[in-house]
């Protein structure tokens, strides 16, 4: 059993009046009474609007999937333009593409009506966040970032075969009700996401409506066009708060590997914090899995880190970098990360006893070809310009469950990590 040695907190950060995220006062795991099923609204206004939405990128996407090559692209456009079509018959559905004019959504009503849906599936896991600060509290709140992959829904109930998983349990309707629950548990200000296939017709409008910002980049071939009722290719997507954040600049990138273009991809996003000024990277990306593709991966990773190295004008600016690297600590890219000239650390190291190991499980799941447990998910920081205040827990093996994940209580076969990060003071090239 993996032992978090520092004071734990609950899980629900309340943020107070001026934003504050406060951790209340450590004590032992409290366990909170599971929360009430909540009534069934009457008409589950905002999650139909999104699947209002899907019915018209389902509709796109069957066209699209039957195409060949290069449909992604081809995907992303129509999914926007038939959304927008879309809007004209159910214009109070749909987002319209200015976000100047998105009417915003009550966190607290979207989470009662995914709680509805959801009244009929066990209480969430209560899961804590570690408080990890050694130093002086910031005089800005901090940073709050979300790593996830969330389980593309073509893969899950098409290609990945996760035997002991109930089709029942990845349903979507249900299945997105879950993964919504959890951001807004969380309460994420920058969500880094993998295996998006569900961008155009459900995350995009929902969190743009909650404030976000988002950028979808999907893989050039998607596997889940394999998959018959496919909705359209997964990707990465990148989402921030555009009230705490402005953009400066973003960057689409197509992973290379000994000069190839690769199927894997990453999103780098400059940030510049509206409080304190201070700017950012933010990256996202989801490299190449399976055993036998190590140094393709390590490949990849060397790809990006130049990348990022030329974004961060050899790391000028902190960075943040979240992704599914498909690579146990043991393996080259992950080495490549540890000791790059960007000065990085991997966040969840500090949650060990030593602070030195990663967690044993980010991902634990049971396919045809048996239980597959393995750390494969990381959130990089820049060592010197950040501090990581607080991190989320990992579930616990009992919590998990002998059927491993997905499952009736949790959406993906990864763990979503979370942290929150705050500017050490200025570092006069301390980066
Ligand atoms: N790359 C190319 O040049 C071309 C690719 N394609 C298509 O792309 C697909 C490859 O996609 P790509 O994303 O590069 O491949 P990956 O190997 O990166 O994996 C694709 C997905 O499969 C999941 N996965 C990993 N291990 C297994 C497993 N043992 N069983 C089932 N699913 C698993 C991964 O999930 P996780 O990351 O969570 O482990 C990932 O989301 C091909 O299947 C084909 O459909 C088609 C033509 C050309
Ligand atoms: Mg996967």
């Amino acid at each position: 059993m993996y032992q978090s040695p520092r004071r734990l907190c609950s899980a629900l950060l309340q943020r107070d009046a001026s934003g504050l995220r406060r951790l209340p006062t450590p004590g032992l795991r409290r366990q909170s009474p599971p929360p009430a099923a909540a009534p069934r609204p009457a008409s589950p206004r905002l999650l139909v609007a999104a699947s209002a939405a899907s019915g018209a990128a389902r509709s796109c996407s069957r066209t699209v999937c039957s195409m060949g090559n290069g449909t992604s692209r081809l995907y992303s456009a129509l999914a926007k333009t038939l959304n927008s079509s879309a809007a004209s018959q159910h214009p109070e559905y749909l987002v319209s593409p200015d976000p100047e004019h998105l009417e915003p959504i009550d966190p607290k009503e979207l989470l009662q009506e995914c709680r509805a849906v959801l009244h009929t599936r066990p209480p969430r896991f209560q899961r804590d966040f570690v408080d990890l600060r050694t130093d002086c509290p910031s005089s800005h709140p901090p940073i709050r970032v979300m790593q996830w992959n969330i389980l593309a829904q073509a893969l899950g109930e098409g290609k990945d075969n996760f035997v002991q998983c109930p089709v029942e349990a990845l349903k979507w309707e249900e299945r997105k009700c879950l993964i919504l629950e959890e951001i807004l548990a969380y309460q994420p200000d920058i969500l880094c996401l993998q295996e998006v296939d569900h961008y155009f017709d459900t995350f995009q409008p929902l969190l743009s409506r909650l404030g976000y910002q988002g950028t979808f980049f999907p893989k050039p071939w998607s596997p889940c066009l394999d998959v018959e009722h496919n909705n359209g290719p997964d990707g990465c997507a990148l989402f921030f708060l555009q009230n705490r954040f402005k953009l400066v600049n973003s960057a689409n990138i197509r992973l290379t590997a000994m000069t190839l273009k690769t199927n894997q991809v990453a999103i780098a996003q400059t940030l510049e914090c509206k409080e304190s000024s201070r700017q950012f990277c933010i990256a996202v990306t989801h490299l190449k899995a399976r055993t036998g593709w190590e140094r393709f991966r390590s490949a990849q990773g060397c790809d990006l880190l130049q990348n990022l190295q030329n974004i961060t004008q050899g790391a000028k600016i902190p960075l943040i970098v979240c992704g599914d690297f498909n690579a146990e600590p043991t393996e080259e890219v992950y080495k490549h990360f540890a000791s790059s000239s960007l000065n990085l650390n991997s966040a969840y190291k500090l949650l060990s006893a030593d602070g030195q190991s990663e967690p044993p499980y980010t991902t634990w799941k049971i396919r045809t070809s048996g239980e597959c447990r393995h750390t494969l998910d990381y959130i990089w920081y820049s060592k010197h310009a950040l501090s990581v205040r607080s991190a989320l827990d990992l579930l616990t093996e009992e919590q998990i469950g002998p059927n491993r994940l997905p499952s009736f209580n949790y959406p993906s076969d990864h763990l979503s990590l979370v942290c929150d990060f705050s500017f050490n003071e200025e570092p006069d090239g301390l980066l």
